[in-house]
């Protein structure tokens, strides 16, 4: 269950604070999200920044309450430029999460929309920052264990975040997995075989999932083993068959995806390593390397 509420305290907005759309972005069986602002006086200067609010439904159920708390005290933890950045909790007629808003919303929605203004460099670009933002999870020794386009939110076409760290886990300071207990309603399409297998979550199976992620991206938001279910796709891979290379996908970087789906999770490459090959491949395609501020 969630602990510690107490380092969460400061993190707590009050309801005046919030001015809620009725516009709904998504909804799901924890609740619905809804697009906000936040009221703020920082240094005496009345301004407001535009939110994500994700709204829990049927508060009762203290499951799904444990389950946002642990979402936020582990977006609480986090500060990197290519992850979505939460802003506090809000205890009112329901229970709140408060985020950042990435205004163009989910990568592969957008990509799917904007086929003709999106080049492939620019979805080079896009990807690059998702490995930072992994490779900087990998450091921190959190396992997202729920990586796919869907989750890649857009503040624009040149600058994407991380999101939805609901199945995320921290690893023990000399853990190398996360075992689960139980299974979910899991994206096995996105899922690495040993975390099928073996319920055994790493940052080298967040690497599998970022491989599925890249090919998302250069399909333009295709959906992966279209004629598939998940149990199929496990025999589908264990045969020694990966996804095809997307028509727009250049050589190098599905190399990187086929790299990213070595079955033996020891022989896959980091996120270290997954980020060096785009950082590579990146400057080699437009020669000057990524904002600080990709605004
Ligand atoms: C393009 C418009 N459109 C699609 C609407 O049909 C659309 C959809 C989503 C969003 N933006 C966001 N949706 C959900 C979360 C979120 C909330 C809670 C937790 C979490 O990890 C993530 N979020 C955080 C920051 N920005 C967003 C913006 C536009």
């Amino acid at each position: 269950a969630y602990h510690n509420p107490k380092d969460l305290k400061k993190f707590f907005i009050n309801r005046d604070q919030l001015v809620m759309d009725e516009v709904e972005l998504g909804s799901g069986n924890f609740g619905c999200v809804k697009k906000g602002v936040l009221k703020t006086t920082e240094n005496n200067e009345n301004g407001q920044i535009d939110v994500a609010i994700k709204v829990l439904k049927n508060e009762n159920e203290s499951l799904v309450k444990d389950e946002m708390m642990r979402e936020a005290e582990i977006m609480h933890q986090l500060s990197n430029a290519y992850i979505v950045r939460m802003l506090g909790l809000c205890q009112a007629e329901s229970l709140m999460l408060v985020m950042e808003m990435a205004s163009a919303g989910p990568l592969n929605k957008f990509l799917q929309s904007n086929k003709s203004s999106v080049s492939v460099e620019g979805i080079v670009r896009l990807m690059h920052q998702v490995s930072m933002g992994m490779r900087y999870l990998e450091e921190k020794k959190f396992v997202h264990r729920d990586l796919a386009a869907r989750n890649v939110l857009l503040v624009n076409q040149n600058f994407a975040k991380i999101s939805d760290f609901g199945l995320s886990k921290a690893l023990g300071a000399d853990d190398r997995y996360y075992k689960a207990r139980t299974t979910g309603k899991w994206p096995l399409k996105w899922y690495a075989p040993e975390c099928i297998s073996f319920h055994k979550f790493s940052s080298k199976s967040d690497v599998w999932s970022f491989g599925v992620t890249m090919w998302e991206a250069f399909s333009y938001g295709g959906k992966p083993y279209r004629k598939m279910v998940g149990t199929q796709v496990v025999d589908y891979i264990k045969e020694g068959n990966r996804l095809e290379r997307p028509s727009q996908c250049p050589e190098q970087m599905y190399q990187l995806m086929m790299d990213c789906w070595t079955y033996n999770h020891e022989d896959r490459p980091d996120f270290q390593q997954a980020e060096g090959s785009m950082r590579t491949y990146y400057y080699s395609i437009c020669n000057q390397p990524q904002p600080s501020c990709p605004c």
